[in-house]
């Protein structure tokens, strides 16, 4: 038998109380003080988007906590999935620190981890999942280390691509056996560090690339289309690469940004000003999606694309970004959640590569480093690029207020922009 067959997942039928379904994730937010009825509060009738774990964010443990992660965050905010696999709960544990954690789990007293990061996610899942009610001593029973496997089988294409990542971690299973726990440990028994092998053998020079800018594009300015020349040069000059093509992208309209145009004119814009540049050209994959797409899938779709149209499988795609988007890669937003998950940043630059445009009040480097932990920024796979000879602050929002307050913006974009926004009345 399979080791994939020997687990079956179980359609969420149990209950779960507030527990949100799978795949849709649950902020755990350490270092929150709430107590009790605020808890109850919030949890109210509706499934609350994130749960507090305040007993274990004492002031002095959050400090050792910084320190052992590395990584001094307002919050820690792990983004977690819930699962139901025979009859145990099973909680993955996503956070920038450890992107990926399985954890099966039986309430009941932990043993210590090995680390405080460790001990602190787990009694933090121990606090969710011990107020669920899921599981009965029949149950924990049947839940053995010997059978246990990652219901692959059963899984999304999305939540495959975290199975490779919890594979390439250690697992953990914690089981209560009377008054006592354990935490198993299992190693991945592929050869491991893929992605780290790839990233090795990967590099920009002599590599064949396509480009890809995703953005919003609200209007596009003279510095996206600059963006891909000055890519494309820093590949051309320094890597001796050959850039096949290059790409821009604009967000589908379920971004959500305030202030989006309609997709329709954001591309219209970026296809009308390249129209006549061989290299550059706009792409309507993303904005035509009916929901919005994470930047790695984005990358993805377009490696397919390009790896086929070429007829070449060696083909990279590395994203074209500026500054401020590696920033916004550790952002945590309101409500505790990653703005970026953990792992998508680290696909994004180990096994595509970026070129980061400098931008203004942008501290790509310092993010880098931080994003990449205990490990080097891999130099081979990701390039930070200063614009010597065009350094400026230009942004579509100080386009669109320009073009409000009646101002012209003719040759702060190019001239196709220009005309398509004014035929439009686009932003007025
Ligand atoms: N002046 C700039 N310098 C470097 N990179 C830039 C600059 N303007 C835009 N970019 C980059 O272009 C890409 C698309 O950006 P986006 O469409 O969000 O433009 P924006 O000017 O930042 O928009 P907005 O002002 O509406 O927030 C992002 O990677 C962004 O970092
Ligand atoms: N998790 C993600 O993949 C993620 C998060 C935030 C923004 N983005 C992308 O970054 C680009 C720029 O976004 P902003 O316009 O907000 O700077 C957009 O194309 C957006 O899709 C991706």
């Amino acid at each position: 038998m399979s080791n994939a067959s020997r687990w079956t997942m179980k359609p969420m039928g149990m209950d779960f109380g507030h527990l949100p379904r799978r795949s849709e994730g649950v902020d755990v937010v350490f270092g929150k003080r709430v107590d009790r009825e605020e808890r109850q509060q919030r949890s109210g009738g509706e499934r609350p988007p994130t749960l507090y774990c305040s007993q274990y964010a004492r002031p002095n443990e959050r400090k050792r906590l910084r320190k052992t992660t590395r990584q001094a965050r307002p919050t820690h905010a792990c983004r977690c999935s819930f699962h139901v696999i025979k009859n145990s709960m099973c909680v993955r544990l996503i956070d920038t620190h450890k992107p990926f954690v399985l954890v099966f789990l039986d309430p009941g007293e932990l043993m210590s981890p090995s680390t405080k990061r460790k001990k602190f996610a787990l009694l933090a899942i121990y606090d969710i999942v011990s107020r669920t009610r899921h599981t009965t001593p029949k149950s924990r029973k049947k839940f053995t280390p010997t059978n246990m496997q990652l219901p692959e089988t059963e899984l999304t294409a999305a939540e495959t691509d975290l199975n490779v990542i919890a594979y390439s971690r250690s697992l953990y299973m914690v089981q209560n056996r009377g008054k006592s726990s354990f935490v198993y440990r299992f190693r991945r028994r592929q050869p491991p560090k893929q992605s780290e092998k790839k990233t090795a053998e990967m590099s920009f020079h002599n590599a064949r690339v396509a480009l890809l800018a995703c953005g919003s594009f609200n209007p596009p300015t003279a510095l996206h289309f600059r963006m891909m020349e000055v890519a494309k040069d820093y590949l051309e000059r320094e890597c001796n690469s050959t850039v096949v093509e290059a790409i821009m992208s604009p967000v589908a309209d379920t971004f959500g940004k305030k202030g989006l145009a309609p997709a329709q004119h954001r591309f219209a814009m970026l296809d009308a000003a390249t129209t006549n540049i061989a290299w550059l050209r706009a792409d309507s994959w993303e904005c035509s999606q009916t929901k919005w797409t994470r930047t790695l899938a984005v990358l993805q779709h377009h490696e397919d694309q390009v790896r086929e149209k070429y007829q070449d499988s060696k083909i990279r795609v590395v994203l074209v970004c500026g500054g401020d988007v590696v920033d916004s890669f550790v952002r945590i937003l309101p409500d505790g959640s990653n703005l970026w998950s953990p792992l998508d940043v680290q696909k994004i630059i180990n096994d595509f590569g970026v070129i980061v445009i400098d931008r203004t009040d942008a501290t790509p480097h310092k993010t880098l480093c931080t994003v990449c932990g205990d490990k080097p920024v891999p130099s081979n796979n990701v390039a930070i690029v200063i614009d010597e000879a065009f350094p400026n602050g230009i942004s579509s929002t100080r386009l669109r207020s320009a073009i409000q307050a009646g101002k012209s913006i003719r040759f702060c974009t190019l001239d196709p922009v220009v005309d398509y926004i004014l035929a439009n009345k686009l932003y007025v």
